[in-house]
């Protein structure tokens, strides 16, 4: 049994009145929760109890399923027991009908009576129940019944009046019969729809089974994917702060593509231009290789040519060196002939006016080697009366006269420089008087062409370097500065030097300085500047002769060492440039001082006379010791050490004394040289210059 929804659930509801029972069982089918109209339309009241019960369902379904007939049963047994009911005051209502309840005597008692008398609104007022009427109250008892009657006649108009609403509710009776049988109808297909439905319920069931499952797998999914989602999250988060740093760097590349873009543009227009200038330099690069093809076969003769040609320079290479070796052996060939030891002689021009005062004494030049100097006074001879003649006759291997230049001067010096290039040792002396010129050779004056002799020996030491670094040689230069004044070394490099600077003689390095500065040099213009520096540094005092003379000797040493790695030569060689002291004898000296320093420096130019000397006879003993200046000139005096002396010579009458001692002390040394190597003249070498 489908069920039908229960009038009781229902709402009343205005909108349903009049509509068809059909209609509203239809909307109730398809879901709506309406009632039936006709269950809520206001039901006639055909007794009390029968007006409550239409309101119920149930009643009404009874009603419904009961045949008419019944109806008109229940119509008269209602009518018959109202009446019967008028006539039983002890119970009102006695219902036929299982719905209606019967209302027992026990239950009404004394109030049956009071209600009677009642009106309740459905009919007549009742009359009054008093107490028992006695019998013998006739008008009483009369005037109790037709109290009676006239309730009676009252309740028999209100008996019609509801015979006549039964009328009507049979009439609606009949109405809801028919929409009871549509409702049958209804329900027919509301069963019939319920079953489809319920049908439909069920695979609604199977699917919702199936959609838990599916449910719980999308749980399931779902619990994944929030994991997942986590992880993705924090990559997420790595992602975003990657991706800021890549915003950034975007940025960044935007702004490089942007300069780029330009840069292209830019590149693209040069790009043009390269692609026109590189079609025509295509065009002549064809033009080149026609003519490279041919270059190239010239090339391949020329390459035979050059290695025809290396090999020939290779070969000079080894002949040069050859002949350099067969050079420097001629060359010292030579200067062994000109003598180890030459002896130059220089005579100084007067230079300014009072000195052009002074008389002069008589000088005559015979050739380049001799000279004749005499005094222009003559004086006579206390022993014979007659005139005496103060003259002096000298031949040396060089005679300068006044007007002779430095560089004349420096001619056969640059001999001897090429000498210590070569390996040996030389020695320079400037011999001579104080104010004689000593320092004028040695070291110049202010003009250009003025240059001395160590200034020119420097340059000259340079430029030689320069040609023989070309053939392979590989030369360095050091160079020291020295004084020795009152027998005492000074550093004229370091004059603040208090070190002890003592000299020590080792046969095979030759003489050193203990604690004696020793400057490496790497260039002419460098050597010079110490040159200047130690010239400044050197002691001097004035003398009646000269304002700035020197009363030490200065020594200029330059050490030159010279190698030709691919033939293992190595060449070492000095030069020392010696400005001595001034010669004159301790007479015309003014002081003790002067005196002092003036024995001092003859002693030391007569140990190096006395050494020539030594040297020239071959004793024994060489008396080098016997001075600072021997001693520390040991290896450049004697053996195969070249040494050149130039005497200053001072034109005055007044210094003719100290001339001819000069002269005399330069003879002498001459005669060592001449008497040495006179008997070597045999060899007629031609000489070479650098
Ligand atoms: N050949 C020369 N030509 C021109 N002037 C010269 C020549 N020789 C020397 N003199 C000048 O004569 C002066 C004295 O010369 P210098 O100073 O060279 O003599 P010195 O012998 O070195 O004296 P001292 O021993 O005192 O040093 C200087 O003014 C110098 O310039």
């Amino acid at each position: 049994m489908s069920k039908i929804p229960k009038p009781s659930s229902f709402k009343p509801s205005s909108r349903v009145v009049g509509k068809p029972l059909t209609t509203i069982l239809e909307n109730n089918v398809n879901g709506s929760k309406e009632a039936p109209a006709s269950l809520l339309r206001p039901q006639p009241a055909y007794g009390f109890g029968l007006r409550r019960r239409s309101k119920s369902v149930t009643d009404l379904r009874n009603i419904i399923h009961k045949p008419l007939t019944d109806l008109a049963q229940l119509k008269t047994q209602f009518l018959k027991k109202d009446i019967q009911n008028e006539n039983k005051p002890k119970c009102i209502i006695k219902a036929n009908d299982k719905n209606v309840k019967p209302i027992s005597a026990k239950n009404t008692g004394v109030k049956r009576i009071a209600t009677a008398n009642t009106n309740n609104g459905d009919g007549p007022p009742k009359p009054k129940v008093s107490k028992k009427i006695p019998d013998w109250d006739y008008k009483g008892r009369f005037h109790q019944l037709n109290e009676k009657f006239i309730y009676t006649q009252e309740s028999l108009k209100v008996m019609k009046d509801k015979i006549s609403e039964f009328e009507e509710i049979e009439t609606h009776y009949n109405q809801i019969k028919a929409e009871a049988e549509e409702l049958g109808e209804a329900k027919a297909c509301l069963q019939e729809k319920c079953e489809n439905l319920s049908l439909d319920n069920r695979k609604l069931k199977l699917e919702v089974d199936k959609l838990r499952i599916k449910l719980n797998l999308l749980e399931n999914d779902h619990k994944e994917l929030q994991k997942s989602a986590s992880v993705l999250t924090e990559q997420n988060t790595k992602l975003t702060e990657e991706n800021d740093m890549q915003s950034k760097n975007l940025v960044k590349l935007t702004e490089s593509f942007s300069e780029l873009t330009d840069l292209h543009t830019k590149l693209t227009k040069e790009n043009e231009e390269l692609t026109k200038s590189h079609k025509e330099l295509f065009e002549k690069y064809n033009h080149f290789c026609e003519k490279n093809e041919s270059l190239l076969v010239s090339l391949a003769n020329a390459n035979e040519k050059i290695k025809h040609f290396e090999e020939q320079t290779e070969q000079q290479k080894n002949d040069l060196n050859h002949f350099q070796a067969e050079r420097r052996r001629l060359h010292n060939v030579i200067q062994d002939l000109k003598g180890n030891i030459r002896v130059f002689c220089r005579i100084r021009p007067p230079i300014s006016s009072s000195e052009l005062e002074l008389l002069q004494c008589s000088i005559s030049f015979v050739d380049h080697n001799g000279l004749e100097i005499r005094k222009t006074r003559e004086s006579i001879s206390q022993i014979t009366g007659k005139p005496q003649e103060f003259k002096g006759e000298f031949t040396f291997d060089r005679v300068f006269p006044p007007e002779s230049t430095q560089e004349e001067v420096f001619e056969d010096l640059a001999q001897l420089v090429q000498s210590a290039l070569d390996g040996y040792n030389v020695c320079v002396f400037a011999y001579g008087q104080t104010g004689s010129g000593k320092t004028f050779t040695m070291q110049g004056g202010e003009e250009l062409d003025q240059r001395g002799m160590v200034p020119r020996t420097i340059d000259l030491i340079f430029e030689a370097i320069k040609k023989f670094n070309n053939c392979g040689w590989n030369y360095t230069i050091q160079a020291s500065f020295l004084e020795i004044y009152n027998e005492n070394i000074r550093d004229l490099l370091n004059i603040n030097n208090t070190q002890k600077l003592e000299i020590y003689h080792n046969e095979g390095k030759g003489s050193t300085v203990t604690n004696l500065t020793i400057q490496p040099i790497e260039s002419a213009v460098e050597l010079k500047q110490y040159m200047s520096l130690a010239h400044r540094n050197r002691a001097t005092a004035a003398t009646n002769f000269n304002e700035h003379s020197s009363r030490s000797h200065a020594v200029t040493k330059i050490y030159i060492e010279g190698t030709l790695e691919d033939q293992n030569i190595i060449l070492k060689g000095t030069i020392n440039l010696v400005d001595l002291a001034g010669s004159e004898s301790a007479k015309v000296t003014i002081n003790d001082e002067r005196l002092t320093e003036t024995k001092n420096i003859n002693k030391s130019l007569a140990t190096l006379g006395d050494v020539i000397s030594a040297l020239f006879c071959k004793s024994k003993h060489i008396p080098y010791r016997n001075s600072k200046l021997t001693y520390l000139l040991q290896s450049c005096l004697g053996g195969n050490s070249k040494t050149l002396m130039v005497v200053n010579i001072a034109p005055f009458e007044e210094c003719f004394n100290e001339s001819i001692n000069s002269l005399r002390f330069a003879a002498k040394v001459k005669e060592v040289k001449t008497g040495s190597k006179r008997n070597k003249l045999v060899l007629a070498q031609p000489t070479m210059k650098l």
